[in-house]
């Protein structure tokens, strides 16, 4: 496995932290937290820090509204460029309830902020596809009630490598996540909540998934387990390397877990199995226009 025999991409080797933060109902504690973390994970080395989805605040359509924020003037935002440039990190700000002003006043998002080591704004992204499923007896979630679906794709440039964005339940869809592939994207960044029916089940496959599929590294911050939470989070934060080896899983409690990303795993691995080249455009390019039978 050699630099000179596999094809380089423009991804850098870079240290990416997850911080599996336990999220209480108290918005100031976990931004202090959160900033607290952040902080530390940087001394660790870390060059890329992510939290959780609804970092600043529990996980329910019943506190959303109460929760949000405008984007990026809200003091969770604030507080997120301050950690960024503080610690001199890029620094994936999981998500938190937006309210959104201007062509989309009156609608709330789940929004994720990217934030540069010098504390500016890269981009956001808004979850795309809503988490509405019904498993009787299990869990029962509707996002649709409070959010709004988010409109784009989000890929952002950074000198490490392009860093895919998106939200939880948008790793269920694997078009989301060829897409970002396709536009550039080096590494999936997925701030996450999983729970305790489709966390056990489909987490972890899902990031693997996603890695194997797109030949990639894949990252989920998830926030930690809390039993007493009205939702259970999975936790197991976890990154996955191209090959869809478990590189890190922060098991169930609040912690920080840190891998090391190397651009010589991906490039072999793309060299050794080479499906990115070998795509058959010609007999699946129009899949999306096909009509989906239910
Ligand atoms: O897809 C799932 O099973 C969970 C998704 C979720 O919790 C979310 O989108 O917040």
């Amino acid at each position: 496995m050699t630099a000179t025999a596999t094809t380089p991409t423009a991804l850098r080797a870079f240290r990416i932290a997850l911080i599996q933060l336990a999220v209480s109902s108290n918005k100031s504690a976990n931004l202090t937290r959160a900033r607290t973390c952040i902080l530390a994970a940087a001394q660790q080395g870390a060059n890329v820090v992510v939290l959780p989805e609804c970092f600043n605040s529990p996980y329910g359509t019943q506190h959303f509204a109460a929760y949000a924020e405008d984007v990026p003037s809200g003091e969770s935002c604030q507080a997120l460029a301050a950690a960024a440039k503080d610690a001199g990190v890029y620094l994936v700000g999981g998500s938190i309830p937006e309210r959104a002003r201007g062509e989309h006043e009156g609608k709330f998002f789940n929004t994720c902020t990217v934030w540069s080591p010098e504390g500016t704004l890269l981009d956001i992204h808004r979850k795309a596809h809503l988490f509405d499923i019904d498993v009787p007896g299990k869990i029962t979630f509707k996002e649709s009630l409070v959010l709004s679906p988010g409109p784009k794709i989000t890929t952002v440039p950074t000198p490490l490598g392009t860093l895919g964005i998106a939200i939880c339940y948008d790793i269920r869809f694997p078009e989301l996540s060829l897409a970002m592939a396709r536009a550039g994207a080096d590494m999936l960044i997925f701030p996450g909540a999983f729970n305790m029916t489709t966390g056990p089940l489909h987490w972890e496959l899902l990031a693997r998934a996603r890695a194997v599929d797109n030949q990639c590294y894949v990252a989920l911050c998830s926030p930690a387990r809390d039993e007493g939470a009205g939702y259970v989070a999975y936790g197991h934060s976890m990154v996955v390397d191209p090959r869809g080896t478990v590189v890190v899983d922060a098991g169930a409690s609040e912690g920080t877990v840190v891998a090391d990303v190397d651009p010589e795993v991906v490039s072999a691995f793309r060299e050794q199995i080479p499906v990115r080249k070998q795509k058959r455009w010609d007999l699946y390019n129009d899949v999306v226009k096909a009509p989906v039978r239910e």
